[in-house]
């Protein structure tokens, strides 16, 4: 039987969603991103990396940020990090000009940045040292984290001794005890396997609904987007702008559960006509024969 499910669409929220859009409205924006556009200078002349993104992101709120490879998502996080300047436009963080990289802003990567000579409780310490906040309650505060992201057994344990997902979480306490506004985070789970990964995604919506924590979050995972987000922002390529803003309708809190829930297979759906349109050209490329005609292959 050829039986095909009706999906609604994903712009059909239920009250309770609708309600939630509208109180994360009510919020003030932590961060500003107006007519931002960025050009790199290179040997075949100059790369629109971004043109004239527009969007904000209000307090507590969770953006995820898909779009094709080379769109510019790494190009955006890192000017929003203050790692890299705009050649246009604008970032505002809390209203004030983002001119280099500050403690209003956190960031995990994909790779893992922990200081491998120092223990969990030194790396998340680390931030808060430089600040000049050391003793008992600078090293409470850091406990607090560690256990926040239930990794209290070991504090004392160097990265080398944790599993791919314990360093992440230890990446995650580092970034939470500078306090951000907002925490940027680059495909954090992209290389951990798909278990560990589904943990780490319940662990840091745990984490979230506990802090006051405004979170952009990078992926290519459709699936990982409409988990996590509120709402999602899809880059479109050459160059990138903010081809649409979609309102995530599915409600929270989100489980695994709901990865088969109509609302989320619709929202994906729309996600992957938006980054696999059906026009896209097959790609068209010639494999070199590795064989010679007559050989016996399978
Ligand atoms: N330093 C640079 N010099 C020249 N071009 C650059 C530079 N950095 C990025 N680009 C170009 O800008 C565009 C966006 O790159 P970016 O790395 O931001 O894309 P991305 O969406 O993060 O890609 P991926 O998903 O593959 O990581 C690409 O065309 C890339 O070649």
């Amino acid at each position: 039987m050829n039986e095909q499910i009706e999906l609604p669409s994903y712009l059909e929220q239920s009250p309770e969603v609708a309600a939630r859009f509208q109180r994360i409205q009510a919020r003030p924006e932590v961060l500003k991103v107006a007519n931002m556009g960025r050009v790199f200078d290179s040997n075949k002349g100059p790369v629109q990396a971004l043109n004239d993104i527009n969007f904000s992101v209000r307090r507590r709120e969770f953006v995820c940020v898909i779009g094709q490879s080379g769109c510019g998502k790494s190009t955006l996080i890192r000017i929003l990090a203050g790692l890299d300047q705009p050649t246009s436009g604008q970032v505002l963080c809390d209203g004030e000009p983002v001119t280099g990289p500050g403690k209003d802003r956190g960031m995990v990567f994909q790779g893992y940045t922990l200081f491998p000579w120092l223990t969990v409780k030194q790396n998340v310490m680390f931030g808060p040292a430089m600040e000049g906040r050391k003793g008992q309650a600078a090293e409470s505060e850091a406990l607090q984290w560690i256990e926040m992201v239930g990794l209290e057994k070991f504090a004392e344990s160097y990265p080398s001794e944790l599993s791919g997902g314990m360093k992440q979480r230890v990446a995650i306490a580092r970034a939470m005890a500078n306090q951000p506004r907002i925490l940027l985070m680059d495909e954090p789970f992209g290389a951990l396997d798909a278990q560990t990964r589904a943990q780490m995604q319940q662990h840091l919506l745990q984490i979230w609904r506990a802090v006051d924590a405004t979170i952009l979050f990078i992926t290519h995972d459709l699936d990982e987007a409409v988990l996590l987000a509120d709402r999602i922002l899809v880059l479109g390529a050459n160059p990138s702008r903010v081809q649409e803003v979609i309102e995530v309708p599915v409600p929270r809190p989100r489980t695994l559960d709901q990865c088969l829930s109509p609302s989320f297979l619709a929202t994906k759906k729309r996600l992957e006509e938006l980054i696999h349109p059906q026009t896209e050209r097959k790609a068209s490329f010639k494999i070199p024969r590795l064989v010679a005609a007559d050989d016996d292959v399978l």
